[in-house]
């Protein structure tokens, strides 16, 4: 049983393709977040879910069955919206109730969903105050505890934390995701910030140019990116993406400047190599050996970013421990270790399968 969807497409009016193809599998009871830049299309898919939003082509079936043409009403799932969508009249006990009442459930079962949902996000000391007497976080839990109180199978979520400040933030996303666990509730969940995914999710779909571009757990996609999009997606700082060249079988030169010996064979005469800034080797050079020069350094506590420049003027971001010390323009040569991405000209990820990296 689980949410199924197959070769799904939407153009919009305008005859514009914003989603080509999308296929997957969602299963029941996992944490499923769908992940991409802005306007990729990730809206657009959770209302196609959602049936808020008619679908062009393909199909989408819930727990075995087609929901294509259902209105959303049938189809078993609540939904938080970026602005909550609250009825500002309404106390906060009476916006949990609401779609309960309206579905006609008995006043006796309302009450106790209503007061079991508000007690399960810490918000029955709220529950007679409107909503424009709360806190963003605080109206994010009534658009929360009113999926919970639903008791719909699948919740779906646009972006519930985008109006929170970075601290609130990290709460927010503590609590959904507690909450997606303990009430086993299928949970997919749209969001433009990587890390959010990378934190919650069971299984990351990326989309971007109107295409899924793979669908995987956190670990699938950051270690075995499919293409240099989504290797660059993840990650702060982002991979750096610089040319190479095959120079024998298991050793390429990068950036026409460093080798890197490999531990697969390279049939790519000309490639990307993406590095992870962690994996950039940086010394201290004198003039003659120097390959690069330092354009800034940021300190992070445990860590710092120094950020350089090959004397071709590509730019790239290495992490340094925090002792190391690199002062503005100084001369610098950079290296990397060989855990390096290989991509060829298309930017397909051609870096041989390492299952073991995945679980690592
Ligand atoms: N009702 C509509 N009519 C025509 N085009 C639309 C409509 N809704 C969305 N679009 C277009 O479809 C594309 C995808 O929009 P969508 O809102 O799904 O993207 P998104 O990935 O959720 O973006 P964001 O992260 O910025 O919210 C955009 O180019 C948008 O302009």
């Amino acid at each position: 049983m689980s949410t199924l969807l197959t070769n799904v497409c939407k153009q919009y009016d305008q005859g514009k393709t914003v989603l080509k193809n999308v296929t997957a599998e969602i299963e029941t009871g996992e944490f499923f977040v769908i992940v991409g830049p802005s306007g990729c299309g990730k809206s657009t898919l959770l209302r196609m879910i959602a049936g808020l939003t008619q679908i062009s082509d393909g199909e989408i079936s819930i727990d075995g069955q087609v929901v294509n043409n259902l209105p959303p009403k049938d189809r078993n799932l609540t939904m938080v919206f970026q602005s909550y969508a609250l009825f500002p009249f309404l106390s906060v006990w009476d916006n949990v109730a609401f779609g309960l009442k309206a579905r006609k459930h008995d006043q006796s079962e309302v009450e106790e969903r209503v007061n079991n949902a508000l007690k399960m996000v810490n918000l029955e000391d709220l529950k007679d105050r409107k909503p424009r007497e709360l806190s963003g976080g605080q109206r994010q839990r009534v658009a929360l505890a009113r999926a919970v109180a639903s008791d719909a199978k699948i919740c779906l979520m646009d972006e519930p934390s985008s109006n929170l400040d970075a601290q609130l933030r990290i709460k927010m996303r503590q609590e959904i995701y507690a909450l997606q666990r303990k009430l086993g509730i299928t949970l997919i969940y749209v969001t433009h910030d990587q890390v959010e995914a990378m934190t919650m999710a069971d299984h990351i779909m990326v989309l971007h140019d109107s295409k899924v571009q793979q669908i995987g757990t956190p670990a699938e996609i950051y270690k075995t990116p499919a293409n240099e999009f989504v290797a660059g997606f993840f990650g702060v700082p982002p991979i750096n993406i610089l040319y190479a060249t095959k120079i024998s079988d298991k050793a390429i030169r990068v950036n026409n400047d460093f080798q890197v010996d490999l531990d697969q064979t390279v049939t790519e005469k000309e490639l990307k190599v993406g590095i992870r800034p962690n994996e950039l080797v940086v010394e201290k050079a004198d003039e003659l050996s120097a390959n690069a020069t330092v354009q800034n350094v940021e300190f992070l506590g445990d860590e710092k970013i120094v950020y350089a420049t090959f004397s071709n003027g590509n730019e790239v971001s290495a992490i340094v421990p925090s002792d190391a010390h690199f002062d503005m323009f100084e001369n610098i040569k950079i290296s990397s270790t060989n855990n390096v991405l290989l991509f060829n000209q298309d930017g397909i990820n051609v870096t041989a399968n390492r299952e073991d990296l995945i679980n690592a």
